[in-house]
């Protein structure tokens, strides 16, 4: 269980999140959606130890996170998609993914001694790159690749990694409509996996309709809205006030 206690964050005098008080259970994807500058980012930020709070707590089944550093946070279950930040632009496609697995395999980064006698890892390896359809890309460089490939490479990193909670920011930003489909079977394929935590920020309401089992709305740093797709959704205050779209466009 993720849970975020009166997680607070104050930029000079502008609170961008405020006392968010959540509990994010394993088996349940949660969409948090919300306007531009809501606080859904840096409320992620807030979780994964990117930026410090100003004020409360992140706990992960029961294990205060707050005083830990953001690699810290990743070594005790937290998996982030970044937004290609994270891969070694002059390094295949497979060798980047080979990184994520020696590391979660405790590996360290010895490249080749240890990659040469660890057939099981180059295994995992090749897994996780079938699973988000990059097999046959695998010996390109991670720069050469289009914007959409790099990004299924960083979901690839981040599955390597196997989180207990898997963090995505709008995962199919950027990407094409043949390409999207690959990011979101891979999010469907995790959340039958019912020890996994998966927490989405997506702007897209056809996709938070499809995938979420339940729906926060942050506005103006507070969470104003919690509860079920349908009911969260429907609810025209919501709609007008936090989503910007009338329910004439939404139910469309
Ligand atoms: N490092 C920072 N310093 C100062 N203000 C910041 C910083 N990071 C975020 N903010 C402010 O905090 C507020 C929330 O921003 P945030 O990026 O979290 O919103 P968001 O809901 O993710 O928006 P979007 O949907 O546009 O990505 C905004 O007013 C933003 O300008």
């Amino acid at each position: 269980m993720l849970q975020t206690e009166n997680l607070t964050v104050r930029f000079g005098g502008h609170v961008a999140v405020n006392a968010v008080s959540c509990a994010f259970a394993p088996g349940t994807l949660t969409a948090i959606v919300g306007p531009n500058g809501a606080g859904k980012t840096t409320y992620f930020n807030l979780i994964s130890g990117q930026i410090p709070a100003s004020a409360g707590r992140v706990l992960l089944n029961g294990q205060d996170l707050t005083p830990l550093s953001a690699p810290l946070r990743t070594r005790a279950g937290l998996g982030r998609a970044f937004q290609l930040t994270n891969l070694f632009p002059k390094l295949s496609v497979l060798e980047n993914v080979r990184l994520a697995v020696q590391a979660k395999a405790g590996a360290g980064l010895d490249f080749w001694r240890i990659w040469s006698d660890r057939r099981d890892l180059l295994e995992k390896a090749e897994q996780v790159l079938e699973a988000v359809a990059l097999t046959a890309q695998r010996d390109a460089d991670a720069a050469s690749l289009p914007h959409g490939d790099q990004r299924k490479l960083e979901v690839a990193l981040l599955m390597a990694l196997e989180p207990s909670v898997f963090m995505f920011d709008e995962p199919t930003a950027g990407m094409s409509v043949d390409e999207a489909p690959v990011i979101l079977n891979l999010i469907r394929k995790l959340k039958r996996d019912k020890s996994k935590t998966i927490l989405l920020v997506e702007h897209k309401m056809d996709v938070v309709r499809e995938l979420a089992d339940r729906i926060i709305v942050l506005h103006n740093g507070e969470l104003v809205a919690d509860g079920l797709p349908a009911e969260v959704i429907a609810s025209p205050v919501v709609q007008q006030a936090y989503l910007g779209v009338s329910p004439k466009e939404e139910a469309v």
